[in-house]
């Protein structure tokens, strides 16, 4: 492959629902799409940052000049590209940017599929057909409401019922859940609200059978989540912790979680959320693929991921129809009745680009060539 022209779309689309975490509301996302061109040849990629520093330090605008500035003139220069498994190596000197990374890495997979006839799943190495889905539901107002949501996506299928918490807002909402449901797969999304002191909330939690906690301490974090691990029973999952596979072989040597959530954009791309997959199949650590709510694109490349048999725990990879009016993919990706996503057969990351609706969300564009 050679990269001939690089186009930045930075994309604005509202969210059908407003979703709130323990840092704060979104009703709309704010990302880029990345397109890589060789010859007629294109490749697709979304960079899943958002517009302010909340969940990860990246943003739309220090993205886009991370890219434009570095990571873009890198692939230009650069004479061939044999396989995607060289940008990791190719952007190495520039540090961290992990979504900005992954944005271009993941076009550049895309295209090298396409080039080969082959899906995107099909290179990455996965076997599975069709993926298990979960659905992440953002902090309510009342118990009520939470279990009448829950009720609701029960009924669609989903096969994991993610919450998120925070102080205040956790085992009392968590308990109403369970009183409700009985045993359903149901999980908590602390993202970072908790400290050491609130071990003794973890130890009740242990009664409520959570299949895990995701990120209860500080997102910087493996120490803590290890001394943590080791007075609960229920199973801590990593997410804003880990951004690399030495990040993911000191949390499982420390015992710091028993399950990791992969983001491909947080890791910086999916060469490493495939290393990450493998380090944690080889120490028995179930992984699942997490969701930055996702347009079309990052969504379908979040499929692929999934297919790889490590990922045994179903993903935050809801259908389209959960997050947007209308997709900027073709068709838009659905689930079956049971919670399952067939993956696509066409080659690459397997949709067509639905372009009316991609222009109509794009509200800014530039084009990079040699
Ligand atoms: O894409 C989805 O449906 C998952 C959404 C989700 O849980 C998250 C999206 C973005 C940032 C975080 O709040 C978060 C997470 O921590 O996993
Ligand atoms: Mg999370």
């Amino acid at each position: 492959m050679k990269i001939e022209k690089v186009i930045l779309r930075r994309l604005k689309m509202d969210l059908k629902f407003p979703f709130q975490t323990s840092f704060g509301t979104q009703r709309e996302r704010e990302f880029i799409i990345t397109e890589v061109q060789d010859g007629n040849d294109v490749g697709y990629g979304e960079c899943v940052v958002n517009s302010n520093p909340y969940y990860n330090e990246e943003t739309v605008q220090t993205a886009w000049h991370i890219m434009k500035d570095f990571l873009i003139p890198i692939l230009l220069q650069k004479e061939e590209i044999t396989h995607p498994d060289e940008i990791n190596e190719l952007f190495k000197q520039v540090r961290r940017h992990q979504m900005a990374k992954s944005a271009l890495e993941g076009a550049i997979w895309d295209l090298y599929a396409r080039k080969q006839g082959k899906t995107l799943a099909e290179v990455i190495g996965g076997k599975k057909e069709k993926i298990s889905v979960g659905v992440s539901i953002g902090i309510q107002e009342t118990k009520e409401e939470l279990v009448e949501i829950v009720g609701k996506y029960l009924k669609e299928g989903f096969q994991k019922i993610k919450i998120k918490i925070k102080p205040g807002k956790d085992i009392e909402m968590l308990q109403a859940v369970r009183d409700r449901f009985g045993d359903i797969p149901i999980m908590a999304d602390a993202n970072s609200a908790y400290t050491l002191k609130d071990v003794q909330l973890f130890k009740q939690m242990d009664s409520l059978r959570l299949m895990m906690i995701e990120q209860p301490l500080a997102h910087d974090d493996i120490i803590d989540h290890a001394t943590l691990q080791k007075a609960i029973q229920t199973p801590i999952c990593l997410d804003e912790s880990i951004h690399s596979l030495e990040d993911a072989r000191k949390a499982i040597e420390l015992g710091s979680c028993k399950i990791i959530n992969i983001k491909i954009g947080r890791v910086g791309g999916i060469t490493e959320a495939i290393r990450i997959h493998n380090l944690c199949k080889e120490k028995k650590i179930p992984v699942w693929c997490g969701g930055m709510l996702e347009s079309g694109i990052g969504r379908a490349h979040n499929l692929a991921i999934t297919s790889l048999d490590n990922f045994t725990i179903p993903g935050d990879t809801a259908p389209s129809a959960r997050y947007w009016d209308e997709d900027i993919i073709r068709p838009e990706i659905e689930m079956d009745t049971e919670g399952n996503i067939e993956l696509p057969k066409k080659p690459g990351f397997g949709y067509e680009i639905n372009q009316t609706a991609l222009d109509r969300y794009t509200v800014e564009t530039e084009a990079f060539s040699k």
